[in-house]
């Protein structure tokens, strides 16, 4: 298959197979010149070393919760950078929330010329802690509680496409149904745009929100772990030689949410200018946020400081407002789709527990839209959901880089290496939940969460690198789960997929993505008949 270069050279329609083959067979033997002959081994820091190899053709989740299986809790690798591969909770407290200072970035970069590129995700050191420190009002109570009215009308909408599939007795495509809602939840409540696809064929927001990043083939996969070993090889063929092959985000994508974006601010300006009301959403929330900032930064009134003490500029530039509202769509896109599918297949596999979250809704909310006030009530509704992102966390793997060498306990962390923060793998550790692969809400009443070691529940990771939007993720969680189980429950039967005994399986792409469809069947409840 042949590939054709965009970007430079695009015009003379270069084919690229041979070349690139090239280029990763000359880079893929330098990598291994520089592991094999020149790589340091974990041994001197006190902590067992591990071969790459035993990791490096496997899906990376798949390949380290092996190797964690077989050798314990921490083990260190070398793939070019040092790799500390761990779930041991007393390191992870220093690395996450204690010596934070020492840990502020992430080892994962992407180069690309996107403004997603600027996205808080991806910062480092002080960018990451000005764009942190100016964007974290927008996800206040207060804000949130203004975008509640788009939350309610996509859930009512979905519910209403679910009864429909109950009246025709027709199975679900959980997966698909899922993917509609959450990207018409981020289009509501991140930009006010009412996409209104639920149930309908996939609208041009979804169909760019789920291509943002580049999924590739095998070949590219290859030049891609290279590119990951060689940083400034990366970042020189994307931003100097502007090469759109390597670039970590899709070409497509990130010109069609850029142009939606300032088309967006202009309509905001112009709002501004005639007086009229501001839309109720993150991009405005956004706005207000860096324009406080740049008056705070001209008047000099802003003292605050960061984690570290120092003061912080609370400026925002307009590439990164794009970044940060592109990073919206993506951070909040499959990480509650694949939590919601799982969520309702949970519930259809256990009847009375579903059971139990409806009568905790239907005696909690009696209102026909719920306010965050409510939601906030449904205690047993967030075990449920907890209890679903304790066995699949979305985003399972998370990463943190050594400014300088530490040492806790018998392990040293050296200088540069990254710290490879496995959820998954803390989240299904024995010692903190005993029975790890049952289903069991109960895990996360108040008497068994006060009993457990708090940095033992962490899907949406820990300390001050936390998810910025998790008060967000669960109010759009909870506000799914009201409008739909007061509706309809779930079932399997013998036409539902996965058959009984069948698994689910998933792959890492950064994220989780569940392979197969999962269909389930759906039944009005009394009430709706
Ligand atoms: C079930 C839903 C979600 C899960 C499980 C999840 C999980 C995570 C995790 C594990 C991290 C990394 C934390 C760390 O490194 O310690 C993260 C970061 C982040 N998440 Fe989420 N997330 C979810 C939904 C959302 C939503 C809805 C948004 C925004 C609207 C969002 C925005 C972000 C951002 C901006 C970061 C980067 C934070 C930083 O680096 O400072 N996430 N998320």
């Amino acid at each position: 298959m042949e590939t054709e270069v965009k970007g430079v050279g695009a015009e003379r329609g270069w084919t690229v197979s041979a070349y690139l083959l090239l280029a990763a067979l000359a880079l893929a033997a330098f990598v291994i010149y520089k592991l094999v002959l020149t790589g340091e081994t974990w041994d001197k820091y006190g902590v067992k070393h591990v071969s790459m190899f035993r990791i490096a053709f496997d899906d990376f989740r798949k390949g380290t919760t092996k190797l964690i299986n077989e050798e314990g809790d921490t083990v260190g690798l070398n793939m070019g950078d040092m790799l500390l591969l761990t779930r041991d909770l007393d390191i992870l407290r220093n690395v996450m929330v204690k010596d934070f200072n020492n840990f502020v970035d992430r080892s994962l970069l992407i180069a690309s010329n996107s403004p997603l590129e600027k996205g808080l995700f991806f910062l480092n050191g002080q960018d990451w802690r000005r764009i942190r420190h100016v964007t974290t009002p927008s996800f206040s109570t207060g804000k949130l509680k203004q975008v509640s009215g788009h939350l309610n009308e996509s859930a009512a909408r979905l519910a209403r496409v679910l009864e429909e599939y109950a009246q025709r007795d027709d199975l679900v495509p959980i997966k698909h149904l899922m993917g509609q809602f959450t990207s018409e939840v981020i289009a509501r409540t991140a930009f006010s745009l009412n996409t209104d696809c639920v149930g309908k064929g996939d609208d041009e927001f979804t169909r760019y929100a789920k291509k943002i990043f580049k999924i590739h083939g095998v070949l590219m996969n290859l030049l891609m772990l290279i590119m990951f070993q060689n940083k400034r090889l990366h970042r020189f063929l994307v931003k100097t030689m502007k090469l759109q092959l390597v670039d970590s985000v899709s070409e497509d994508a990130d010109q069609y949410f850029v142009s939606i974006l300032e088309s967006a601010l202009k309509e905001r300006h112009e709002l501004a200018s005639q007086g009229k009301k501001p839309h109720p959403d993150l991009f405005q929330n956004l706005i207000v946020a860096q324009e406080a900032g740049s008056k705070a930064e001209e008047n000099s009134t802003d003292n605050s400081a960061g984690t570290s003490g120092e003061k912080i500029p609370r400026t925002m530039t307009h590439e990164e407002l794009l970044g940060q509202s592109m990073l919206i769509i993506f951070a909040g896109f499959d990480t509650t789709a694949s939590t919601l599918q799982m969520c309702f297949y949970y519930l259809a596999k256990h009847p009375e527990i579903q059971e139990k979250v409806y009568q905790e809704i239907t005696r909690t909310v009696t209102s026909e839209s719920p306010t965050y006030e409510d939601v906030a009530q449904l205690r047993y509704t967030e075990q449920v959901l907890n209890e679903t992102l304790r066995l699949c966390p979305p985003a399972p793997i998370m990463t943190r880089r050594a400014a300088e060498a530490r040492t806790y306990g018998s392990v040293t962390i050296p200088k540069d290496a990254a710290v490879i923060i496995l959820l998954d793998m803390i989240m299904r550790d024995p010692k903190h939940y005993p029975d790890p692969d049952k289903f069991d809400p109960e895990r996360f009443s108040e008497e068994n969460c006060a009993k457990r070691d708090p940095m033992a529940f962490v899907p949406f990771g820990y300390g001050p690198r936390q998810c910025i939007g998790m008060r967000l993720a669960y109010m759009e969680l909870k506000f799914c789960l009201v409008h739909v189980m007061r509706k309809v429950k779930f079932e399997l039967n013998e036409r539902t997929e996965p058959k009984p005994g069948g698994e689910i399986t998933m792959s890492f792409q950064g994220v989780v993505i569940i392979d197969k469809p999962i269909m389930l069947a759906v039944k009005l409840r009394e009430s709706s008949k």
